[in-house]
């Protein structure tokens, strides 16, 4: 299967792009490229600005100044010429048809549409085909809209927290799937607030907070960024923790029993002032920021800036 993705450079571009709801700045003066290919996630807090960025893109919602571009045209056009595939969040499933008929005019529906039957094997739905959309769980509801959103060939992949609702091996089943859409060439998007997700199956990851992109990098560089190590340890009898809450470059302390966690932003010398208060570690271990504690450590830190 070939897409056409490949050929132009800019496959979503935002400009400057400003969404205002009476006094909450949505999406606030938001500057963007994606590029053919990339799998990008996009992160934030509640309330961030991910959903109204989804909608921005997809035409469901305009800006109030700056410009959104979708391979070069107005999201509208990208979207009828059907270089987009969208799934999100909620509602877009008629009550009253089978989960095969919907399938079925998805694909009527997309310029370029894929065969019902291999739309429906992929999103793993073969099996309640007949059933009526409105009796399905609510992980059988995403898997319909995941097969909605890959009705056809587009170039363009567009996910809303894909995966809330779905089991363990749904999931699993889902990011293989999205993980051939991107190898062949395929541009994926998808807002979550599974940081696991997003560091397991993004080349790119957004952060976004208050409408602002705060962080654009790989899982690697977002965690680099938020410049902080793991520091953990066991300690033997009654545990200072007032010492310990004086080490320096310290951004966090957790003892739990015997155990302490902390985070750094200096971790070699919070390590050599920890000797230095006449404790013996046992079990010592210094590792990097996961994503979601990268993210937690980025999002509070402007917070914090803000407040
Ligand atoms: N139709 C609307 N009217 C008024 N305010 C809105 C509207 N839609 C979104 N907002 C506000 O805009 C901000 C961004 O909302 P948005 O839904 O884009 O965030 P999000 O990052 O997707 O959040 P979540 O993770 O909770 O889904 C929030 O403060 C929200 O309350």
């Amino acid at each position: 299967m070939t897409t056409t993705a490949a050929a132009t450079t800019s496959v979503v571009g935002f400009e400057s792009v400003t969404k205002v709801y009476g006094s909450v700045r949505a999406v606030d003066g938001l500057t963007l490229d994606l590029h053919p290919g990339e799998t990008v996630a996009l992160l934030g807090p509640n309330g961030a600005g991910k959903s109204t960025t989804l909608d921005l893109l997809l035409g469901l919602k305009h800006a109030d100044s700056g410009a959104v571009r979708v391979f070069g045209t107005s999201p509208r056009e990208a979207i009828v010429a059907g270089r987009v595939g969208a799934m999100l969040q909620s509602g877009g499933l008629m009550d009253e048809v089978t989960v095969g008929e919907l399938v079925k005019l998805a694909c009527d529906l997309h310029p370029k549409p894929f065969r019902a039957t291999d739309v429906l094997a992929r999103a793993g739905i073969s099996g309640i085909a007949d059933r009526k959309v409105d009796k399905l769980s609510g992980g059988q509801a995403q898997r319909v809209r995941f097969a909605l959103a890959t009705a056809g060939d587009s170039d363009l992949i567009v996910l809303d927290e894909p995966t809330t609702g779905m089991d363990v091996s749904a999931r699993q089943a889902f990011w293989a799937t999205m993980r051939e859409q991107a190898d062949q060439g395929r541009t994926v998007l998808f807002a979550t607030h599974y940081l696991e997700e997003a560091d397991a199956i993004a080349d790119r990851v957004l952060v976004l907070h208050r409408g602002r992109l705060l962080a654009d990098g790989t899982a690697a560089e977002i965690k680099a960024k938020a410049g902080a190590r793991r520091v953990s340890f066991d300690l033997e009898g009654e545990i200072d923790q007032a010492a310990l809450r004086r080490l320096p470059f310290l951004n966090s302390i957790d003892v739990s029993g015997q155990t302490v966690r902390i985070q750094s932003t200096d971790a070699d010398a919070t390590v050599h002032a920890l000797y230095g208060l006449g404790v013996y570690p046992r079990n010592l271990e210094v590792a990097g920021l996961g994503l979601e504690q990268a993210f937690v450590a980025i999002t509070e830190a402007e917070e914090a800036k803000q407040s």
